[in-house]
């Protein structure tokens, strides 16, 4: 059956978005398809619009492995104005429903177009609990690890998905591809992990590389810079507001003090239209 999509992309962070009324029962055997950058149409996920009952619109994500991930930043924002545009422009408040829990997001608007995302991405969560108020730093910030001979320090940080934050001397030259994948798999990890590698150029200005579990390296990853700017603020060693430099361009990321909740704007943008005929 031929599917009709919709490309986007957040700083290069690319989807292919389908609306429908459910989920299809064969979500991962398509995202497998789909995704490919040589046989399909080539995505860092594919991304279902659909229908919710506690929120103005559901997304549900899957890898290019098909695995579901449980959040994605760049593609909450992509779905925000996909909605906005394409659905219903009634509202600039948006509630947008993810396995992560119910995401509520900010349009800016200009002449009918979204030209910034802001998207509440809720509660940090550090080894599976919530962060107390007072943190204890010792036991859950940068912590030794080791792999194939190389010792890293990193930061385990949920945003509903699981990353590891690495701080490394220069993000922008380091071999992402080589270690990216090792410390994906690591054992420390059971449900494997996306993992951020970053330098804090100053307490504002953040330098990142990642490496996306069931991707690869990607251009960007929104829940990967709410992580980024969390594990440095832990560390000492940035602002609770910064932006995050990435390969694909900036996202502001602000971790509020009060709510405890972070806050990541950036861009979403239209790429083209186009109609999948499917696995013969
Ligand atoms: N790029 C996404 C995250 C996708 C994470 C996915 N690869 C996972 O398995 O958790 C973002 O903008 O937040």
């Amino acid at each position: 059956m031929t599917w009709s999509f919709t490309k986007m992309q957040g700083l290069g962070n690319d989807f292919v978005v389908v609306s429908r009324s459910a989920l299809p029962e064969d979500a991962p055997e398509r995202a497998r398809a789909l995704c490919d950058r040589h046989f399909g149409v080539g995505a860092d996920g594919l991304v279902f619009v659909l229908p919710s009952e506690k929120a103005d619109v559901a997304m549900r994500i899957f890898n290019p492995d098909g695995t579901e991930a449980e959040q994605c930043g760049n593609a909450v924002r992509c779905v925000a104005r996909y909605f906005f545009e394409r659905i219903s422009g009634e509202k600039r408040e948006l509630t947008v429903e993810t396995r992560a829990g119910l995401q509520r997001v900010g349009l800016e608007v200009s002449k009918g177009r979204v030209v910034a995302v802001c998207v509440d991405m809720g509660r940090p969560i550090l080894k599976g609990r919530e962060i107390p108020t007072a943190i204890d730093r010792e036991r859950v910030v940068e912590e030794p690890l080791e792999v194939d001979g190389a010792r890293f320090r990193f930061t385990a940080v949920s945003m509903g998905n699981p990353h590891a934050v690495v701080r490394v001397e220069d993000a922008p030259s380091f071999p992402v591809e080589k270690w990216g994948p090792r410390l994906e798999t690591h054992p420390l990890f059971p449900r494997k992990t996306n993992v951020e590698f970053i330098t804090v150029r100053s307490p504002r200005e953040i330098d990142m590389r990642v490496w996306e579990r069931g991707v690869g390296q990607t251009l960007a990853c929104g829940s990967g810079a709410c992580a980024a700017v969390v594990a440095a603020a832990l560390a000492g060693k940035a602002e609770r507001e910064a932006t995050v430099h990435l390969l694909g361009g900036d996202l502001h990321i602000r971790w509020d003090e009060k709510s405890d909740h972070v806050f990541m704007t950036g861009p979403a943008e239209f790429v083209f239209e186009g109609k999948w005929p499917g696995p013969e």
